[in-house]
């Protein structure tokens, strides 16, 4: 059986203080938040806060008018869970015989998800009215509110960087909850500080996003909040009509977003001010409360905090990378001939063995070619180091073209002498790539007019071919290829020995 999953974001429902409850429409499953259990008196299953249906039809649920407790039929909490949307359904759940409580059941469906939340707001206090009660209530949201903040700030200390914005998108919909805001959100500045983009936003159900249209506003589009951000690192207007007259442009940006009330924090790193965190009011005003201004604070540290930490990650990362790409060019130049940029000696020598040792595993046919340019020194002479030079790369190129197969190289073995390993060909194989070597350097005609062989630039090829067993060394592969080069060189150069 699957593992029933919470959703991400249920630590912010579970630790919101009026009763939410989340159903996955695919799935029975039911998460009930603490609010929730307490109101029906339901004991999760286990840690998930998972309850179940039945004990929820059990949870006495009242009709207000009859008093009569709903039926399976017309439970209003039933119906909402199961997909129903329903809106301002006042319920009276029956905790005992003397405490009512009155909620206003709220369902919103995620047809998307195939989910539903369904929040219950309390309508009148509890039976238990005293100043204590509302004091211990203000206490209780203010604990909630810090232990979801713990919760999400736990998260944020290791955060992989795709699950940044989730992160910071929840502590934005726990804010903006909690300061019973219409919108939570962050803006960030650029290096320069001459322009600022809103990177994460929350808004309440029914509120319009404006995130598309705030991005990369040059500081001079805003100079008052600008100004009073930069000094006081606070831009708290409970009435945005109330804004004095130079804030011009910023109240015709409020009056466009329909925004009534602002409370923006500073984000900082050091000295520097990286952006802000802020809540809106859309349509209605708020009086902002300490403990409103105390949230945002907290979140907006403990965002710069994060982006700061990223920061220094994505730098170091990027350092790593470089480190690495340069050591790996560094590790490429090492294998590499400088004049050909064809393999060197050094890889020359690793890979013949590695070869070697396949052979004797596979029981395939290793080849080995070794050619030398003929009369090099008098062509050297006559022509200048810098010809010859260009000769050495020129071979090199009828090199690799010749080579076809993965797994074939090409290798200055030293000088004006080149080496082939072919790895699972025979000795006819190897010679029919000798053969294409020669013809690739007659349609090249590499003028030699020093040389007795020919006119033309010419190379003495040798070749050997070994089906290797695990006692067989490079070094007697390569005794034999150069044995077959001498006897190339000695029968008249130019020529294919084997
Ligand atoms: N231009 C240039 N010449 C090189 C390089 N490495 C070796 N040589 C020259 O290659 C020549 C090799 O000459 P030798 O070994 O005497 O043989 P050869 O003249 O080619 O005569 P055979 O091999 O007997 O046909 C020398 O003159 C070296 O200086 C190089 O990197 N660049």
């Amino acid at each position: 059986m699957t593992e029933i999953q919470q959703p991400h974001f249920w630590p912010i429902l579970e630790a919101l203080p009026y009763p939410v409850m989340y159903k996955d429409l695919v799935s029975p499953s039911i998460f009930a938040n603490n609010a929730a259990q307490r109101l029906f008196n339901l004991s999760p299953e286990n840690a998930t806060a998972m309850v179940s249906m039945a004990a929820l039809k059990a949870a006495a649920i009242c009709n207000t008018n009859t008093q009569q407790p709903y039926s399976l039929f017309n439970n209003p909490l039933i119906q909402a869970l199961s997909g129903n949307e329903i809106s301002q359904h006042v319920l009276v759940a029956k905790q005992a015989a003397s405490y009512h409580m009155h909620s206003r059941l709220i369902s919103l469906p995620f047809t998307l998800h195939q989910s539903v939340i369904i929040s219950l707001q309390r309508t009148e206090p509890t039976t238990i009215e005293s100043s204590d009660a509302l004091y211990s209530e203000e206490i209780q949201e203010a604990l909630a509110f810090d232990k979801l903040i713990s919760l999400i700030s736990t998260e944020l200390i290791n955060v992989q960087e795709h699950e940044l914005d989730m992160h910071i998108n929840d502590a934005l919909a726990a804010v903006g909850e909690f300061c019973h805001a219409d919108r939570a959100y962050v803006f960030q500045f650029n290096n320069e500080l001459t322009e600022m983009s809103n990177t994460n936003e929350w808004v309440r159900h029914g509120v319009t996003s404006h995130i598309e249209n705030l991005q990369q506003i040059p500081q001079q589009a805003l100079p008052y909040f600008y100004q009073i951000m930069q000094n006081n690192f606070i831009f708290s207007v409970s009435d945005v009509t109330q804004l004095p007259a130079e804030a011009k442009a910023e109240k015709e940006e409020f009056d466009r977003e329909d925004i009534r009330s602002v409370l923006c924090c500073a984000m900082r790193a050091g000295d520097k001010v990286i952006g802000f965190v802020g809540c809106d009011m859309v349509s209605r005003t708020r009086v902002w409360t300490s403990n409103d201004l105390r949230r945002l604070k907290l979140v907006g540290e403990m965002i710069a905090n994060t982006l700061q930490n990223v920061a220094y990650r994505r730098s170091l990362q990027s350092m790593q990378q470089q480190l690495l790409t340069a050591n790996a060019e560094l590790q490429q130049q090492a294998m590499q001939d400088g004049l050909t940029g064809i393999a060197n000696r050094r890889q020359f020598d690793q890979c013949l063995q590695q070869e070697l040792h396949r052979s004797a595993r596979s029981e395939t046919p290793l080849s080995l070619v070794m050619l030398d340019i003929d009369r090099f020194k008098p062509y050297n002479d006559h022509y200048g180091h810098q010809a010859g030079d260009d000769a050495l790369k020129q071979l090199a190129t009828c090199l690799t073209k010749v080579l076809k197969r993965q797994g074939d190289i090409a290798a200055r073995y030293g000088g004006e002498e080149f080496a082939l390993i072919l790895p699972d060909s025979t000795l006819e194989d190897a010679v029919n790539v000798s053969k294409q070597i020669q013809q690739l350097l007659i349609e090249l005609a590499i003028e030699h007019k020093h040389s007795d062989i020919s006119n033309y630039l010419t190379v003495s090829i040798g070749c050997c071919s070994v089906v290797a067993n695990k006692d067989t060394e490079p070094s007697q592969l390569i005794k034999a290829a150069d044995k077959a080069l001498y006897a190339a060189k000695t029968n008249g150069r130019n020529r294919i020995e084997t």
